[in-house]
């Protein structure tokens, strides 16, 4: 059988040297995942690929070779490691649904001859390296990787370049601390643009990316990691850990100031029952695609350690906890082309046209890229195999192309020499290429986008009638097609027939809500979600044209900037929105909050839980420390609500909680007086660590 890169083989293993073939392929995909971090083999295709050789095992058990990566840690392709370790790192067992959970839970209470009764603990599975860290006496002094899971490699010269591991600890203790080394999605995205800045080719993934730079030694930058605790082990000659559950042993760790899964924000919980587990893998499922670092599934363990070790421990991995895997939201594909349109605003906006690839449940034909930079520092090549990304309704992005799969016959991406809409003059004053003549060019695109349909959804009213109307010089703008008779229509659309249908449709497109109104505008920075919440907060076209830029920022998710943008965009339209009401358009959102109910409190952005849940948050005085990035208004309002708080500007009754950063004024005492809670900058940045620089 022959392993594509993208596409895997399907069918099983039927003769020995088919068998052999996919051992081989599997072993040298392992050693390339787990050594440099990319492997020529996405994940979902070396899992088949594993699957298919264990079916060929179980059917013929005789041909078995030893050397198989079936049953071992790491698949046997890490070669034992320099520094043993106090006690086995090894892998988890999986569950692939429901049912394998409650199937791992029968075997649990088997093991223990009776039900768990200290429950189950519930944390994200970080998608990173494998990592242990010994602290001697309050200093970190090792860092050792999990290697073969018997013995790893020492990579001690990572210390001090991981988020979350400090170097010296709040007490004295000495324990070691078990968890993963991953690059937050911003990580990424900074170290590619140092290694380009450097001439080494770009990781093709996150956790590759973790994976090497983790291993590296004497490169000339350095490539800052994040780590998450998810397990301690005692030190020789050690005081036994205080804990005799895992949330207890997270705690005590996290006190000391090791960063822990618990300040994910999928956070650490502990539940009764694995039915409760369940749930807590959907929520968790379900925060994936907001999360600012890749996870591969849900860990479920048994939370009581006397609980843990009567279970006990296999070859391979615990009994103790099984690993829930989600989907793969990654794949590998080849980029085929790259094609170029002008957007609504005359943006040129470049598509990648890929071979289409099954990610999640859905076919992936196409990624958005941003600008010529964003390529260029993507460094992507036409032909390459690409890393794709899609996770929930998120729109799919390339992450990166895998260079160690290059074969030389990759070409570079053209960029338009002219505007691809009107064959006329770039302006490339900005990163995002502009056509020189937007208003005109863009028309067309923003008349098709106001007939979208999640606007007026406009049925029939496609590219070719909205080109013949505007070169008629029947359209400008959106209000302009209410404004629309029989003979311009049926001109335009060729047919008598069609004009009837497009006539009977606009009429209908008068009554849609505000929200859809609103978004045909296509004011810049409100897309469909922030047109509704506008018309939800505001009710009437009417307020939202007298609301002022401080009265924006009201409406969830409205920053100041923002906030001033919208209401000046909104301003330049006040003649085409007298022509849409003049033509009897609706201008009420039906589903209106009154402003005063405005924003359901504890929960932030897409109802994110995190430690700021149910808090209104006031941030006083000038950010420094920790904090020192978020120095404008929308940059702390933004920490918040991702932290899961809301944010307001002035202290009121709803306030329960002030920041209070250097030079804070009045707010402190006015907080004081109300009894509120008032933290410094460092407590706070504590408090919130997960969210920052994410
Ligand atoms: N693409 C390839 O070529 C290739 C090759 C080999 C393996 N793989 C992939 O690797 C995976 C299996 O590898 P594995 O055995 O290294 O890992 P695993 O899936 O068995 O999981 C075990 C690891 O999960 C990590 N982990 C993350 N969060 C955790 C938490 N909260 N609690 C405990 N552990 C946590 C630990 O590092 C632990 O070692 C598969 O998904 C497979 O697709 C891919
Ligand atoms: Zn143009």
């Amino acid at each position: 059988m022959t392993i594509t890169t993208a596409a895997p083989a399907g069918s099983a293993l039927t003769t020995r040297d088919e068998y052999a073939d996919a051992i081989g392929t599997a072993i040298r995909a392992a050693a390339a995942y787990y050594g440099s971090g990319d492997s020529p083999l996405d994940d979902a295709s070396f899992d088949l690929l594993l699957s298919l050789i264990q079916a060929y095992e179980e059917r013929y058990p005789e041909h078995t070779d030893p050397a198989s990566p079936t049953g071992k840690v790491a698949g046997g392709a890490v070669p034992a490691g320099e520094v043993a370790h106090t006690a086995p790192m090894l892998s988890l067992a999986n569950a692939f649904g429901p049912q394998d959970l409650l199937d791992w839970e029968a075997s649990v209470v088997r093991r223990l001859g009776g039900p768990v009764t200290g429950g189950f603990v519930v944390e994200p599975k970080l998608d990173g390296a494998s990592l242990a860290a010994r602290y001697q006496d309050g200093r970190l002094v090792r860092l050792v990787t999990r290697g073969n899971g018997t013995s790893g490699e020492d990579v001690s010269h990572a210390i001090g370049t991981i988020v979350g591991l400090p170097e010296r600890l709040a007490s004295d203790a000495s324990f070691e601390v078990r968890g993963e080394v991953l690059l937050t999605t911003a990580q990424f995205e900074r170290a590619n643009e140092v290694r380009a800045a450097h001439g080494a080719g770009p990781f093709s993934h996150a956790r590759g990316g973790a994976a090497g730079t983790l291993r590296a030694k004497g490169r000339p930058y350095t490539v800052e990691m994040t780590f998450w605790a998810f397990g301690a082990v005692e030190r020789g000659g050690s005081a036994v850990l205080p804990a005799t559950s895992q949330a207890e042993v997270m705690a005590f760790v996290a006190a000391a100031g090791v960063q822990t899964a618990a300040a994910t924000p999928a956070g650490l919980t502990v539940v009764a029952t694995a039915a409760e587990a369940q749930e807590q893998v959907d929520r968790i499922a379900a925060l994936r695609p907001l999360l600012p670092f890749g996870i591969d599934g849900v860990v479920v363990k048994l939370d009581s350690l006397a609980e843990q070790s009567a279970a006990g421990t296999g070859s391979r991995h615990p009994h103790w906890a099984t690993a829930y895997k989600l989907a793969a939201v990654e794949r590998r594909t080849r980029l085929l082309d790259v094609t170029w349109a002008v957007g609504r605003t005359g943006v040129l906006a470049p598509t990648a046209v890929l071979e289409p690839v099954e990610i999640d449940g859905s076919v992936v034909r196409h990624a958005t890229l941003h600008n010529p930079a964003d390529i260029e520092r993507r460094g992507l090549r036409i032909g390459d195999t690409v890393t794709v990304r899609k996770a929930g309704d998120v729109i799919p992005r390339i992450e990166a192309p895998v260079v160690e799969l290059r074969t030389g016959e990759e070409r570079p991406i053209a960029l338009p020499a002219v505007c691809p809409g009107c064959q006329g003059e770039i302006d490339r004053s900005q990163e995002r290429w502009r056509c020189a003549q937007p208003a005109d060019c863009g028309r067309i695109a923003a008349i098709l986008y106001a007939a979208g349909r999640d606007q007026l959804d406009i049925d029939g009213l496609g590219e070719r009638y909205v080109r013949a109307l505007v070169e008629a010089g029947r359209v400008q703008d959106v209000a302009d097609l209410f404004a629309l008779d029989h003979a311009a229509l049926a001109q335009a659309a060729g047919s008598e027939r069609r004009a009837v249908k497009l006539l009977e449709q606009i009429e209908a497109a008068k009554g849609r809500p505000l929200s859809r109104v609103f978004c045909a505008l296509g004011v810049l920075g409100t897309g469909r979600g922030m047109s509704r919440r506008i018309a939800r907060h505001f009710g009437t076209m009417e307020a939202i044209r007298t609301a002022d830029a401080a009265a924006m920022t009201e409406v969830e998710l409205v920053g100041e900037t923002k906030a001033t943008a919208i209401v000046a965009q909104v301003a330049s339209l006040g003649p085409v929105i007298d022509k849409l009401a003049a033509a009897g358009v609706n201008l009420t959102e039906p589903q209106a909050e009154r402003p005063a109910d405005a924003g359901a409190e504890g929960i932030g952005a897409g109802g994110v839980q995190g430690p700021l849940a149910g808090q209104t948050v006031v941030v006083t005085g000038k950010m420094t420390g920790a904090l020192a990035a978020y120095d404008t208004r929308d940059k702390v309002r933004e920490l918040i609500e991702r932290a899961g708080g809301k944010s307001a500007s002035g202290i009121s009754g709803r306030t329960t909680l002030l920041v209070a950063g250097a030079k804070a004024g009045g707010k402190v005492a006015k907080a004081e007086e109300a009894g509120i809670e008032i933290l410094g900058e460092e407590a706070f940045a504590d408090r919130i660590a997960a969210f920052l620089g994410c």
